[in-house]
């Protein structure tokens, strides 16, 4: 894939069927698929040889929340008749989240090890005109391209040179050696969500800031406001305010300087907060912007998504170009990033008219915050969209369901879009206990075709969390044009 004449392929120092542009979970699928018919073969990546999952994503992430929950468990449980007294050992919590991304790690490693050194460069890649890629001292003339170079971390303008060393982002938080006093999240999205209930629950004073109304960007205003209301139990949260300035200052007789943040509050007041550190947490963008794409006649929208993307293989238009992972800004998530990278490569591979090619995933996350949300299939703007969808709403609050009660995490909503007419799951939103499960059982659902009576005629074990899954798909039926069952949907059943 390169529109080099004769004169400039003089300067090329290799000429490879495939080349993998960065070497995260993406990445180093397609590799893997691509190597197993293509010899000539380069994956080229910048930085770590592992994840951006590994080493400052989703296993960190959890390993702070893992320890957050026993912090809470251990703090929260007079209810049950327990006194305890914990002390938490800031250090030791950064030293286990750190020992066991490397012993994640260690596995990765021992894979890119595996792979034959000339077919690893690295580097940072640079497309260049002639639609050759440029990496350290090489000039690589690739037939074929699939760009896997992730996201990373948006931060608004000045603020990295205003908050110097107080400043955070998911990329540095985890080197933290010891917990700070306090913090300031910025961004109520999933890595504002779960780095500042985790920090919260490990003893830090933690304020959190989104500039608008909602949390992990959801879409169901009930759900969005049943998740406030959970999170308002540990959280402080401002919700609706608007940053205007941020900065340092220096205290007296402390070290470092602290942060400060100065925001105009819902109600229009003007506010500052002061602390230790700040997190910001306002999303990712895809890295993409100096990698000289556009050099492949690849043509990227305002906000750098690739025009003429093919969601089932990443391949952009008839281009021998595949963007996967992150770099696309498609799903910025892990399965996502590793089915894309798995159909690049298989796309890429000489039998490739027998590789396997999986189908785009059903729409699906969670947010790992207690109560956890989950998104799953379509969202409800999407089907209020759609006049042709006559949908119904089957709803259950996990307020008084019995399991949630007796594990006292009984705060949360959920509710189940469903066609009318089709007796499908349409998709689902949720806050609450054991969301993760409920919310793997309705992709399922969704993806297998699996109709509601078809769930219902599965058994739900005694007491479960997952009861309340049937209680809703119970008010669904009921509420649709072809009821088949005649249990109440408010049915205690024990
Ligand atoms: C804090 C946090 C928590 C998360 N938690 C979850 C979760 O719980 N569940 C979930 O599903 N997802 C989660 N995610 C998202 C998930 O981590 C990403 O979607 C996924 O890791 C993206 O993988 P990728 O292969 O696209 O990119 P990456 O793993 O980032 O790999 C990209 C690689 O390309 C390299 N690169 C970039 N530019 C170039 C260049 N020009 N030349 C050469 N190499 C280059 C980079 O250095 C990197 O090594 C989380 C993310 C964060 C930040
Ligand atoms: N559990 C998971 O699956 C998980 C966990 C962490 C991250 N991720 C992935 O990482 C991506 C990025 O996460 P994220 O939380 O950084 O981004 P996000 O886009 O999900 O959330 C960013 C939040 O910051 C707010 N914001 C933006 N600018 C602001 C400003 N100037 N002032 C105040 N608030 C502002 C936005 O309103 C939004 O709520 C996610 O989209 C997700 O794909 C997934």
């Amino acid at each position: 894939m390169s529109k080099s004449s004769g004169n400039t392929d003089k300067n090329v120092t290799r000429k490879v069927e495939v080349a993998v542009i960065g070497a995260g979970t993406a990445g180093q699928n397609a590799f893997r698929q691509a190597s197993k018919t293509v010899e000539n073969i380069v994956i080229i990546n910048d930085g770590f040889w592992s994840t951006t999952c590994i080493q400052v994503g989703c296993m960190p992430s959890k390993l702070l929340i893992a320890a957050a929950d026993r912090a809470h468990d251990a703090n929260h449980s007079e209810d049950f008749g327990i006194h305890t007294t914990t002390q938490i050992d800031g250090k030791r919590v950064m030293e286990r989240v750190r020992d066991e991304r490397s012993h994640f790690a260690s596995y990765i490693k021992k894979q890119v090890d595996s792979w034959p050194e000339n077919k690893k460069i690295s580097g940072r890649a640079h497309i260049n005109k002639q639609g050759l890629i440029e990496v350290n001292d090489e000039l690589i003339k690739a037939n074929k391209i699939i760009v896997a170079t992730g996201s990373s971390p948006y931060i608004p303008d000045d603020w990295s040179d205003n908050l110097g060393d107080t400043l955070l982002t998911s990329d540095t938080v985890f080197e933290l050696t010891d917990l700070p006093k306090s913090i300031a999240v910025i961004g109520a999205g999933s890595i504002g969500l779960e780095l500042a209930q985790a920090f919260k629950r490990l003893g830090v004073e933690v304020t959190l800031f989104n500039r608008d109304k909602r949390v992990a960007g959801l879409k169901d205003d009930d759900i969005n406001n049943k998740a406030i209301v959970c999170l308002n139990r540990e959280l402080t949260m401002h919700l609706g305010s608007k940053i205007n300035n941020v900065g340092t200052q220096t205290v007296e007789g402390e070290d470092m300087a602290s942060a400060f943040i100065e925001y105009e509050d819902s109600a229009g007041k003007m506010q500052q907060w002061q602390g230790e550190r700040v997190l910001v947490a306002t999303g990712r963008r895809n890295n993409i912007e100096q990698l000289g794409i556009e050099n492949l006649d690849v043509e990227l929208d305002d906000k750098n998504r690739p025009k003429q993307l093919d969601k089932k293989t990443g391949q952009i238009g008839d281009l021998d170009v595949y963007i996967v992972g992150d770099a696309n800004a498609n799903i910025p998530l892990l399965h996502v990033a590793s089915d894309e990278g798995y159909s690049a490569g298989n796309k890429v591979c000489k039998n490739e008219a027998n590789a396997y090619i999986r189908p785009p995933a059903t729409p699906f996350s969670i947010v790992f915050c207690s109560p956890q949300i989950v998104n799953v299939g379509m969202s409800l703007p999407e089907i209020q969209q759609d006049p042709e969808l006559e949908y119904v709403i089957g709803r259950v609050s996990f307020d008084n369901q019995g399991r949630s009660r007796i594990m006292g995490v009984n705060c949360g909503l959920l509710h189940i879009y469903a066609c009318k007419k089709t007796d499908r799951v349409l998709g689902a939103s949720m806050v609450g206990p054991d969301a993760e499960y409920i919310g793997h059982i309705l992709a399922t659902a969704i993806t297998n075709d699996i109709s509601v009576k078809g769930l219902l005629d599965t058994p739900f074990y005694h007491p479960t969390i997952l009861e309340g899954l049937r209680t809703a798909l119970r008010d669904v039926q009921h509420k649709m044009e072809i009821p088949y069952q005649s249990q109440d949907a408010q049915e205690y059943s024990f």
